[in-house]
C-alpha cells in the first residue's frame, strides 16, 4: 500500500477506522462467511444502454469528508427515487464514520429495489467481506496494495461481483494483473481528494475493450456525462451531484445525457473525444494489454 503520509488526513482517518473494524473494534463484522447470489451489473448496464439510458450507478451517500452536511432522509427512498429516476445500480456507502452509512442501510435498500447493489466501504482486510450481502464490493486498489489478488478471489468465493478503483496506470497494471474484470477510474485523487475529470481521459485508453470500465467521481452534469463516455466509460458513479436536491430528477438528468444531447452522436472522425457520445468504446485502446 501507498505510504499513508501521502494521503488526505481524512483518507487516512478512513483507514484506520475501517482497519479497527476489521480487527474487533467498534462495529466489528460478525463472524460468518457470507455466500451471495448476485444480480449480474453488467446485465444492468446492458438493459440500461437497450433502452436509452446511460448506464449510472447513483450512490446513496449522506455525507463525505468533502460535502457540507448530511442528508437525513430514510436512505431506502432515496434509492428507490435514483432507481425511479432509470439508475441502472446503486451505491451505498456503508462506511459509518466519514460517510454516515450502514451495513443496515445497505441491507434495506437491497431488499427495497431490484437493480444491482455495490457495498461501497474501504476493504482492506478479507473479514469486512462477511458484514454483509451485496452484488458488487469495491476494492480500492491503492489500499490494499499486494493483497488485491487475494482480496478478489476471497470476493468471489463469496459470490460477488468485484469493482476494482484505480487511480492512474500503475494500478491499472495490478488491477489487470489481478484479473480484475470491472475496474473503476477514480477522478478524485485520494491524496489531495481533488477531482480531475482528465483523469479517467488519461487512464481509459490503456483499458482492454473486454473489462467492464467506470467513470468514478466529480460527474456534476450531462456534459460531464457525454465527456466520460466519449473517454470510453461503459458506466458511471455519481454520488454527490444526484445527492445535492431531488434524486429522482437528478438522476433522470443524467441517464438522459445523451438522449438529451439529440440521441448517439455519430463519431466525428477526429479522435478528439469531443461530440463522440457513443457508447466511446472506440476510444479505448481494444486490442492491447497496456505496456
Ligand atoms: O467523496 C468523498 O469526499 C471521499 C473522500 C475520501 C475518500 C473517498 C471519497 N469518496 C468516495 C467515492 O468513491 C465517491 O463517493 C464516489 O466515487 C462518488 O463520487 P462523487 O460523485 O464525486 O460524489
Amino acid at each position: 500500500m501507498d505510504d499513508p503520509d501521502e494521503l488526505a488526513p481524512a483518507v487516512r482517518s478512513i483507514l484506520s477506522a475501517a482497519r479497527e473494524r476489521a480487527n474487533g473494534g467498534p462495529g466489528a463484522e460478525v463472524g460468518r462467511t457470507v455466500s451471495v447470489a448476485p444480480r449480474d451489473l453488467a446485465a444492468a448496464f446492458e438493459r440500461a444502454e437497450a433502452d436509452g439510458r446511460v448506464p449510472v450507478i447513483a450512490e446513496v451517500k449522506p455525507t463525505s469528508p468533502t460535502t457540507e452536511g448530511t442528508r437525513e432522509e430514510d436512505p431506502v427512498a432515496l434509492a428507490q427515487g435514483m432507481v425511479a429516476g432509470g439508475a441502472a445500480a446503486l451505491s451505498v456507502l456503508t462506511e459509518p464514520e466519514h460517510f454516515g452509512g450502514s451495513v443496515d442501510t445497505l441491507d434495506r435498500v437491497r431488499d427495497a429495489v431490484d437493480v444491482p447493489v455495490l457495498r461501497k466501504d474501504f476493504v482492506v482486510d478479507e473479514a469486512q467481506l462477511d458484514a454483509v450481502e451485496s452484488d458488487v464490493v469495491l476494492l480500492i486498489a491503492r489500499f490494499v496494495g499486494d493483497d488485491l489478488g487475494d482480496l478478489l478471489a476471497a470476493a468471489r468465493d463469496r459470490g460477488f461481483q468485484v469493482l476494482v478503483e484505480v487511480h492512474d496506470r500503475e494500478e491499472l497494471e495490478r488491477a489487470l494483473d489481478a484479473d480484475a474484470t470491472t475496474i473503476g477510474i477514480n477522478n478524485r485523487d485520494l491524496a489531495e481528494l481533488a477531482v480531475d475529470l482528465g483523469t479517467f481521459e488519461s487512464v481509459a485508453p490503456h483499458v482492454p475493450d473486454e473489462v467492464t470500465l467506470i467513470a468514478e467521481s466529480g460527474i456534476g452534469s450531462p456534459a460531464d456525462v457525454r465527456r466520460m463516455r466519449a473517454a470510453g466509460a461503459d458506466a458511471l458513479l455519481v454520488g454527490s451531484a444526484i445527492m445535492d436536491g431531488d434524486v429522482e430528477a437528478n438522476t433522470r438528468e443524467l441517464v438522459r445525457a445523451e438522449a438529451d444531447d439529440g440521441g448517439a452522436v455519430a463519431d466525428d472522425g477526429e479522435g478528439d473525444g469531443e461530440d463522440d457520445a457513443n457508447g466511446g468504446s472506440d476510444t479505448r485502446d481494444t486490442t492491447e494489454t497496456p505496456t
